[in-house]
Order: structure tokens, then C-alpha cells, then sequence
């Protein structure tokens, strides 16, 4: 007597896919989803998708099984499987092709792309609350009503009996496709895997796709780069946790107003982060002509963001002046309710400015540091409410990088970081909270890193193959390029001396007018000033050949896995005593503030987790021998909380920190 059978899911959504932490589990092989998604759609009576919040991964193959889907307005629906290693293994890179055609389902499968519904205008809105989903197959038929009239014959609903729709040019557009999947890869495995099972449905019948889906899927699934895509997933949400013993926390709301003090590189990325997240700001500069320029630069990112957006400015409303005002009226300090300063890297000047706001701003007000290194305490010194300091360290472009690293100092309270953690939400960005000392977590484990990069071209490498090993491993960009890109005038505050070995090649490189792509010379050389296509420079190495000359250092060969080992494992060597000292609450956290702050390819996980898969006694020993080679660097001393988890036999990640004695932080 049953009708039709409608699936949905239950709380406003319909389904988040199979359990990602069930793939790392001994327990995984369960009742594979693919047979019970083909035993959906073999059934003799309607099966009807009703979607709701989200339908992902084999949540959506789910839906792809059944013969009919509909969907809220607001459901979001896509096939993220490759954003965690894995392609989508239920036979949804067989069926979705079939429904929305070749190009439409590659973009979706390789990117893992979440899409809103758009719902053409004329279409009939005949349900109150569900939607037809806006796909190809959708028909007037089922508009008219979800429960069908009898006899309908269900053949042509089986996505699995269809034809994948032909492309006139189908051969040359795979090839192109496979180009850009590649280009955007990065080294991660998964989005190529994933282009091969679409490609499969392109040229088998459905049967021999769908083994073939298998195939890559197990492969994928056994692949390091899954775990560790897998590890972040985690990794991201658990940072997010923590607790204070008062359960502080604060919200930020529409009446809350924020101030961004300074409007150079990072108060304009600041300013339009707050625009984009509808939060009323006010930005404040020292004189009328930095505010012009600055006011000038915030439009320009503005106008380009409400470019990229559906509705575009009238969604950002940033000529009102009720939610972005441009002024140097420090009276209005008055009234706001946090202010993010980001004026020059200067303690004196940032003492007299918080000193300053303290003063001025209201008593509940928080005050918030951009400072990338310097001491927070000693920020907080100036003011007479301590507690309500905080680091808020963005990164740039702000509009752009997700990570927001948040750095609580000696008194600051935890509603104050509750807040800034709430205000890292409110911005789309990962907040990530950490200790207070020189260059805090991330910088701090930049700088032997760069240091590393550096003495390797004193000892006889090049910048450019230097940059070709770190973007190898799956950086966007090497160390070199980077500083070009930056400005090498931009200093890393790394090059201190105090009776440790130090390089003076990147001042030397100032000297000579090279500050990087603004000046079309650096490390490479450019087209122009300004130029962005990096080219190796003669200039450079013969520049680098009669240094050592003048240093009598012997030019030597180095090769690929040296110039790795010492960037890399000098920069996770830091990280162990960063981990030590209680700066960062675990392992993970630092993962998080080098895949959402630093460029480092997610496919690995993190410098912490790469390191565990590397295995901490090789990195140890690798170390030990560099500092032996190399005893006037303080960076490649291995750490003594790697020696110590080493001697306690490589522990896994998870068990860490429990090798520390004391608690590691006051959160
Ligand atoms: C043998 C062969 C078998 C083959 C079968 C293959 C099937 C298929 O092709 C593979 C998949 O589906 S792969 C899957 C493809 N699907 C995806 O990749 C979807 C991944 N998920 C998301 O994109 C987002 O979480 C949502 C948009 C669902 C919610 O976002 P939001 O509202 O901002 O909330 P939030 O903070 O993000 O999450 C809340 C809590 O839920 C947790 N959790 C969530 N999803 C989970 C999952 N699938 N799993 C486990 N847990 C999951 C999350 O950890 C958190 O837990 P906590 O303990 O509270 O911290
Ligand atoms: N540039 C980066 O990549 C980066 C990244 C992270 C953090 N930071 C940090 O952010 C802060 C700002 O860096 P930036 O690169 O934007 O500097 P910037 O030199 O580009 O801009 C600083 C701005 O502050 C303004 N300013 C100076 N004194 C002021 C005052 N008394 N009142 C109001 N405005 C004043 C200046 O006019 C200028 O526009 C620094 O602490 C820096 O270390 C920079």
C-alpha cells in the first residue's frame, strides 16, 4: 500500500556524509554505502530526497540514488570527499555526471565545492517550505505534487540508466581539465583521483565506473595525504574548543562597533574583514593624508569583494556611513566597543597609543595588538585595564588569510579572549589561541626556518632551488619568493646576532636596492618594478659566488632532502619547545596556524603531524647531526621535549603533551 518513500534527515539536515573519524578506525569496513545507494534506486516505488541544511558527501549520493530530490532554500549540497583525501566513493562520481553533466560534476567532485541553490525566479514556489532543487532533471511533474500518480514508470529516474550527456570536444576538454586539476593540486593526490573516476564515467558503463570508483577510493583511502587531511578536519574544530573554569564568553552582536587603528597593508585587509562580516567599524589614522590613501585602498578591496559577491555592495552597504566611517577624530574612540590597532611595528609608539586608549575608551572596551612579535605584557603595561588586552594577530592579506592567531598575556581575562575568539568566528577565520613570547607561535617557528633558508645560500645553494624543494613538498610559495613578495625591507626580526651565527645576505641585498618585486630585483629578478614572474638572476649568484670568496666559506653541493630537513625540521624543532613551554595548548594547534596562516599544504597535515609521520627519532637524529655540523645555531639544538619523547619511544601525537609534567597553559 505504500505510495512513495520519501528519505530526509532529522534537526534541519539531511546528512553530513559517511562518519570522516570511521575511516581511521580498524572497525571501517562496514556495510559499504554504494550497494544500499543502487538498492534505493533499483526500488520498484518512488523514493523522494527531501533535503534539508545540508546533504554532503554520501549524503548527496544518497540523494542521488533516489528518483526524485527536493531541497530548502537554503540547503547547501556538494561532494567534499576530496577535501579530506577521498573521492566519492557511494557511486556518486558515476551519477552526478549523469545529472548535471561532465563539466558541472568535475568542477564539483575535484574542488569539493558547497553550493547554495539558486532559484530561478519563475519557477513556481508551490511548497511554503520545499524548494525544487535547481538541476536539470527537476520537472514540472514533480512541482506539481511530491506524491505521484500511479504507474509513473521510474526507468527514466534511475540516474544509474542514463547517458552521460556528450560534449562535442569531450577528449580536449578532459585533457584541459586534468591540466588545471593538476595545477591546483599542489602535490595532494586526491583531486587528480577524483578527475580519473569522472573521466571513467565518461568512457565505461556504469558497472565498470563504479569499479573503478572503488579502485581509486581504496587507494586513496590507504594514502598518507587522507590521514592527514583527515587530522586537520579535527585538528580545525578542535582548536576552537576550550574552556575557562568562569565558562566566560562574550558575544559579538549588530550594536557592537569596532575600531581598526592604522590603515596600512593590515588595517585595510582588517577594516574590509570587518565590512565583509557586517560589522559596523570605524578607522582611525594618524593624519589626513594616510587616511586618504587609506580610505582609498579599503574602497578598492571593497569594491572587488562586492564584485565577487551575489548581491554585491548593497549586501555590504559600505558607503553608509552607519557601518564604515573614515575619520582621524580620536574622540571617537569614545564610543566603540573594541579597537584592533595595526600602526608601525614600534613598542614605544604602541605604548603610547594604548596608553592613550585607555584613556579615551570607555571602561569595558577591548583593546586588541596586530603587533606580529612584540611583548603583549608589555603592551598591556601602558593601559589601566590589562585584562581587556589582547593580541589579535591577523595575517596578510587580512581580508584573505583565514588564520587569526590570538595571544593572551599575563592579566588578560578570559572574556577577553572569549571575545576575540567570538570576534575570529563573527570573521569567518580560525582562531587560534596561544602564549605570549617573541614572535609568538608561528613567527616564532618562522624564524629558524627563514635562517635556515638563508645559510643555505651562504653555503652554496641557490634561492631558486631552494624555493623548488619547499614548493615540492606542497608550499604555494618558497622562502625566497616569498621575501621578494613581502619586501626584503620588511625585516624579519630573526636576524639578531648575540654571538649566534647570522647572515647579513638579505641586508646586503637592501645595500644594493634589491628590495624584491617592488623594486623588480630581490632574490630573482622581475620584468619590472612591481614585475611578478620570478626569473633566476646571474647577478645574484655570482653576487652569492664572491661573498663566499670574502667569507672563505667552500662552495658546496646541498642537496634536495638537506635544503627539506633543515627548513623544515628546524621549524618543527621550535615548535617542540613552543609546545614545551606551554605557548600553545597541543600539537594541533600549531598544525592549524600553519595550514590556515603559513601555506602549509594541508595534504600533510601540519609541521606537528608531519613530523609523527616522519618519526620523531629521525628527525632527532637528523638534527643532532646538522648542530654538529652546524654548533652556532641555536635553531638545529634538538629540543629537549623531542629528546624526552623520543626516550619515551615515539608516542603517538594524541599522547604528547601528557609527557609534559606541568599544566601547559592557563586555559
Ligand atoms: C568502504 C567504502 C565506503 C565508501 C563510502 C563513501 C561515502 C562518501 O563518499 C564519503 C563521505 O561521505 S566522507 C564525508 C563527507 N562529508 C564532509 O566532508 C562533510 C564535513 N563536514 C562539514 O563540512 C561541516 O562539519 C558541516 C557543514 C556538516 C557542519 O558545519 P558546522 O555547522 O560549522 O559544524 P562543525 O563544527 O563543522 O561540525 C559539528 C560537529 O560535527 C562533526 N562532523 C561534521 N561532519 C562530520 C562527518 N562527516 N563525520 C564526522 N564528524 C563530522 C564535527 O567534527 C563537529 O564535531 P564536534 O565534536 O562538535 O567538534
Ligand atoms: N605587513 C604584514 O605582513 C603584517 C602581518 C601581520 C602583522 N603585522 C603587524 O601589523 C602592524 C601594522 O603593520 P602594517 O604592515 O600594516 O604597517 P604599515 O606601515 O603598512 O601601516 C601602519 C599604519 O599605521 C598608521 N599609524 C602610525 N601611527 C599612527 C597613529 N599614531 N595613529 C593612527 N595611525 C597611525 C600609519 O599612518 C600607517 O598607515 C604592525 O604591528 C605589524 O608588525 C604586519
Amino acid at each position: 500500500s505504500v505510495k512513495a518513500v520519501m528519505i530526509c534527515g532529522e534537526n534541519g539536515k539531511f546528512s553530513a556524509g559517511a562518519d570522516i573519524k570511521g575511516f581511521s578506525s580498524p572497525k571501517r569496513r562496514g556495510i559499504a554505502l554504494g550497494p544500499i545507494v543502487s538498492l534505493i534506486e533499483r526500488s520498484e516505488k518512488p523514493v523522494v530526497a527531501a533535503i534539508e541544511g545540508v546533504a554532503l558527501g554520501g549524503g548527496l549520493e544518497v540523494a542521488l540514488g533516489c528518483h526524485y530530490r527536493i531541497a530548502h532554500v537554503k540547503a547547501r549540497m556538494g561532494l567534499p570527499e576530496v577535501t579530506i583525501g577521498l573521492l566519492p566513493g557511494a557511486e556518486g562520481t558515476q551519477r552526478l555526471p549523469r545529472l548535471v553533466g561532465v563539466p558541472a560534476a568535475l568542477d564539483m567532485i575535484t574542488t569539493g565545492k558547497v553550493l547554495c541553490l539558486v532559484i530561478p525566479p519563475a519557477w513556481p514556489k508551490t511548497h511554503e517550505f520545499l524548494l525544487p532543487m535547481y538541476l536539470p532533471d527537476v520537472d514540472a511533474l514533480f512541482c506539481n505534487s511530491i506524491f505521484l500518480p500511479p504507474g509513473q514508470p521510474l526507468g527514466p529516474r534511475r540516474l544509474s540508466l542514463k547517458p552521460v550527456p556528450k560534449l562535442p570536444n569531450m577528449e580536449a576538454f578532459l585533457s584541459e581539465a586534468l591540466v588545471k586539476v593538476k595545477k591546483q593540486a599542489h602535490g595532494c593526490l586526491a583531486p587528480e583521483l577524483c578527475f580519473q573516476a569522472v573521466k571513467a564515467a565518461t568512457e565505461q558503463p556504469f558497472a565498470d565506473g563504479v569499479r573503478r570508483e572503488q579502485e581509486l577510493f581504496n587507494v586513496l583511502l590507504t594514502s598518507g595525504q587522507a590521514q592527514a587531511l583527515q587530522y586537520a578536519f579535527f585538528a580545525e574544530r578542535a582548536v576552537q574548543k576550550w574552556t575557562t573554569p568562569s565558562g566566560a564568553s562574550w558575544k559579538i552582536s549588530d550594536s557592537v562597533s569596532l575600531l581598526s587603528l592604522g590603515l596600512g597593508t593590515m588595517g585595510r585587509g582588517i577594516v574590509t574583514s570587518l565590512v565583509k562580516a557586517k560589522i559596523p567599524v570605524v578607522a582611525l589614522e594618524q593624519d589626513l593624508e594616510y587616511l586618504n590613501m587609506g580610505r582609498k585602498a579599503v574602497m578598492f578591496l571593497l569594491e572587488r569583494e562586492a564584485m565577487k559577491m551575489e548581491q554585491g555592495a548593497q549586501t555590504l552597504d559600505f558607503h553608509n556611513p552607519a557601518r564604515l566611517q573614515f575619520t582621524v577624530d580620536f574622540d571617537v574612540l569614545r564610543d566603540v566597543d573594541l579597537v584592533i590597532e595595526a600602526v608601525f611595528e614600534n613598542m614605544a609608539l604602541k605604548k603610547e597609543i594604548f596608553h592613550k586608549l585607555s584613556r579615551i575608551c570607555k571602561p569595558g572596551a577591548f583593546l586588541c595588538t596586530n603587533t606580529s612579535a612584540l611583548n603583549i605584557n608589555e603592551i598591556a603595561s601602558a593601559t589601566s585595564r590589562p585584562q581587556q588586552v589582547i593580541g589579535t594577530h591577523f595575517f596578510s592579506p587580512a581580508h584573505v588569510m583565514k588564520l587569526l592567531e590570538i595571544i593572551y598575556g599575563h592579566h588578560t581575562s578570559p572574556t577577553t579572549i572569549a571575545t576575540a575568539m567570538q570576534l575570529a568566528k563573527v570573521l569567518k577565520k580560525v582562531g587560534v589561541v596561544v602564549g605570549n613570547c617573541f614572535g609568538f607561535a608561528g613567527n616564532r617557528m618562522m624564524f629558524p626556518y627563514a635562517q635556515q633558508a638563508v645559510f643555505l645560500l651562504e653555503e652554496g645553494s641557490r634561492p631558486e632551488a631552494v624555493d623548488q624543494v619547499i614548493e615540492d613538498f606542497g608550499f604555494r610559495i618558497g622562502p625566497f619568493r616569498m621575501s621578494d613578495l613581502a619586501g626584503l625591507d620588511v625585516g624579519t626580526p630573526a636576524r639578531q646576532r648575540h654571538g649566534h651565527r647570522y647572515s647579513p645576505l638579505p641586508d646586503l641585498l637592501c645595500e644594493n636596492g634589491r628590495f624584491g618585486q617592488k623594486t623588480g630585483k630581490g632574490w630573482y629578478q622581475y620584468e619590472k618594478a612591481g614585475g611578478r614572474t620570478a626569473k633566476p638572476d646571474p647577478w645574484l649568484h655570482s653576487f652569492l659566488s664572491q661573498y663566499r670568496d670574502t667569507h672563505r666559506i667552500k662552495t658546496r653541493f646541498i642537496d634536495q632532502e638537506e635544503i627539506l630537513e633543515r627548513c623544515l625540521f628546524s621549524l618543527i624543532n621550535e615548535g617542540f619547545d613552543i609546545l614545551a613551554e606551554g605557548i600553545a595548548s597541543g600539537p594541533e594547534h600549531l598544525d592549524v596556524i600553519y595550514i590556515n596562516g603559513y601555506g602549509w599544504p594541508k595534504h600533510r597535515g601540519g609541521p606537528m603531524f608531519y613530523a609523527s609521520t616522519v618519526g620523531l627519532s629521525r628527525i632527532l637524529a637528523k638534527l643532532q647531526k646538522y648542530s654538529e655540523a652546524h654548533p652556532d645555531v641555536p635553531g638545529l639544538q634538538p629540543s629537549a621535549f623531542l629528546k624526552k619523547l623520543v626516550a619515551m619511544g615515539n608516542p603517538p601525537l594524541k599522547e604528547w603533551m601528557s609527557y609534559l609534567s606541568r599544566p601547559n597553559n592557563k586555559l
